[in-house]
């Protein structure tokens, strides 16, 4: 699926703006994008299902088109009704969904309805802390019980499109340059289109830069492949973007792609050929009163904040972001590993069922993303129960889901076991392509002991490595620290230990040569659920909610300015 676009082809309405949210026979306005636990008080904790309203105008010379409805993201389980009647149904957040309303709009006044309910659910998503406990134990008897640390925000949260075109018409396009080789500047850049019914037949012209191909279609696939000689390639330093524009008679759709290599091997990841070392963070796509709306200044802030603090990557922790952060990542020059919405996954996920559910949001997640050259690794979870003996074939699944998709690059799982307790052994980190692991010495054990806590964490990594004989990547590490806190000696929770606890692990790290990356947990700080560990946010934040630095943010400014 290719998400909606504007061109001299196809035309777009956006819906944001305020609706009107129905709960409990009242109708009150709302803001789309956006979360209703922050925009009314007694909403926070609600779930609904509540109903969003709006209506949207389309001139008669419209109504006969190919007319969808693009959500880019609901928050969670939705059932969408186009006057009156139900048009389609979704049950994952964070991932876009389209609705074919051919032949159902009127022209004139239409009326949108989308029951949205946002319930936590064992053994589902989102996860839902089980009442035996989890795996996670900082998350038991959090309040709403979330089995994951953040807050779980409901809502239309990414805009809606309604978008016209023809009806013989672009479906998908794939971009695979993994076989260009950059030491020679060749650029080998193949295409992969994909046209409706009414389109096979027709003329089709594939824009590349200045090269140019036309062909006709004679069925629903057409691949073509464009070899670039001195090619300019997709560089943290330059990367350079080519416009792919691809025509039939009526109808047109352009990406921006850059051409990069993905390769790994027992101890290095490559970019173009050339290893690359990851510095960055995990983060979160909240916001005071936005909760997890889409929200364009904040996206600009924080990639000015990651080239001002020298950090060369991010992961999309815990879920797929809204669809602008890759464009700005492709054209700004950042990597990013994209995590599917699979947090808190427990031994209660693991049944044929949810693996399938599983299996269709790695999907959704790769068909959404495939052409972004910024996205250089797949994440299929993050810190699920994975000592646990059922684990192993739903990972080995979804780590096979991922590949059928997509073997141009890594597929990951994030752990937060295999450490040296041998309870802790993870069943299904074998399968993975680089080993990911979050850890927390000098937090949450270790506690104020930052030098101990290196000491177990190198021992820990040998072992790793020893054990899996494959590129490490430590996804998490950090220390909660609130901003304005001082205290020396450093304690926990001032800002003086955060920075030590940081700087020291990033040195120790950087002294494996099978180490590819360090990613600080977290960017900001962020909004939980209540629990005893967390005065209202996660202050793991190397910058305060409001995206101010913190001690630490000056040290990794520093440490990060090295170039490597
Ligand atoms: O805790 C954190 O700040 C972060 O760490 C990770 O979760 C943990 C929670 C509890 C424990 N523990 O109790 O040992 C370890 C890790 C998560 O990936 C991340 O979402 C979270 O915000």
């Amino acid at each position: 699926m290719l998400r909606s676009q504007r061109n001299a082809r196809r035309q777009i309405q956006v819906l944001i703006g305020i609706w009107s949210l129905e709960v409990n026979g009242e109708e009150r306005p709302i803001a789309v994008p956006g979360s209703w636990n922050e925009q009314y008080q007694d909403l926070c904790y609600e779930k609904g299902p509540f109903t969003y309203k709006t209506t949207f105008y389309v001139p008669e010379e419209l109504s006969q088109k190919h007319i969808r409805l693009y959500f880019a993201a609901v928050n969670t389980d939705c059932d969408v009704f186009l006057n009156g009647e139900k048009v389609g149904e979704n049950h994952i957040g964070y991932l876009p969904f389209e609705v074919d309303v051919t032949g159902k709009v009127k022209p004139g006044e239409n009326e949108l309805r989308v029951v949205v309910e946002n319930r936590l659910k064992v053994g589902g998503f989102p996860s839902k802390v089980p009442d035996s406990g989890t795996h996670t134990v900082g998350f038991f008897g959090s309040f709403p019980p979330a089995n994951f640390d953040f807050f779980p925000y409901g809502g239309i949260i990414r805009p809606v499109l309604v978008e016209f075109s023809n009806h013989a018409r672009i479906l998908d396009i794939w971009v695979d340059t993994s076989e260009s080789e950059p030491e020679k500047k060749l650029g080998k850049v193949k295409v992969k289109i994909e046209v409706s019914e009414e389109a096979v037949g027709q003329e089709m012209t594939i824009k590349l830069g200045e090269a140019e191909k036309k062909v006709r279609t004679s069925d629903r696939f057409v691949e073509e492949e464009f070899i670039l000689e001195n090619a300019r390639f997709w560089y943290l330093e330059d990367p350079y973007l080519y416009p792919l524009k691809v025509e039939l008679e009526r109808d047109e759709y352009t990406l921006d792609i850059g051409i990069r290599t993905i390769s790994w091997d027992e101890k290095k990841l490559y970019l173009n050929g050339k290893p690359v070392f990851l510095k960055g963070f995990g983060k979160h796509e909240e916001f005071p009163v936005l909760g997890q709306g889409t929200f364009y200044p904040l996206m600009i802030k924080d990639f000015n904040l990651l080239k001002w603090i020298n950090a060369n990557s991010f992961r999309t922790s815990h879920y797929p972001y809204s669809e602008e952060w890759l464009d700005l990542a492709d054209r700004l020059g950042i990597l990013v590993i994209d995590e599917a919405p699979h947090v808190g996954i427990t031994r209660y996920h693991y049944n044929p069922e949810t693996q399938k559910i599983a299996e269709d949001n790695i999907r959704r997640m790769i068909d959404r993303d495939k052409n972004h050259p910024s996205v250089i690794m797949w994440s299929v979870a993050n810190e699920p129960e994975s000592n646990h003996p059922d684990a192993e074939g739903f990972f080995k699944a979804l780590y096979e889901t991922a590949k059928e998709m997509d073997r141009t690059r890594p597929v990951v799982m994030v752990s937060m076991m295999d450490a040296p307790d041998k309870r802790t052994r993870d069943v299904a980190l074998k399968y993975f392509d680089i080993v990911c692991v979050n850890r927390y010495y000098g937090w949450y054990i270790y506690q104020g002991r930052i030098e101990e806590g290196l000491q177990a964490l190198e021992k820990d990594i040998e072992e790793l490595y020893a054990r899996h004989r494959k590129p490490i990547f430590v996804t998490e590490f950090g220390a909660d620290a609130i901003a304005g806190i001082h205290y020396d000696p450093p304690q926990m929770f001032s800002e003086e230990y955060q920075a030590e606890l940081v700087e020291k692990t990033i040195r120790l790290l950087l002294k494996k040569d099978y180490i590819i990356g360090t990613h600080v947990w977290a960017f900001a700080d962020f909004k939980t659920p209540q629990n005893v560990r967390r005065p209202i946010l996660n202050h793991k934040g190397v910058f305060t909610r409001d995206r101010q630095p913190k001690l630490v943010a000056h040290v990794l400014r520093r440490l990060w300015s090295d170039g490597d």
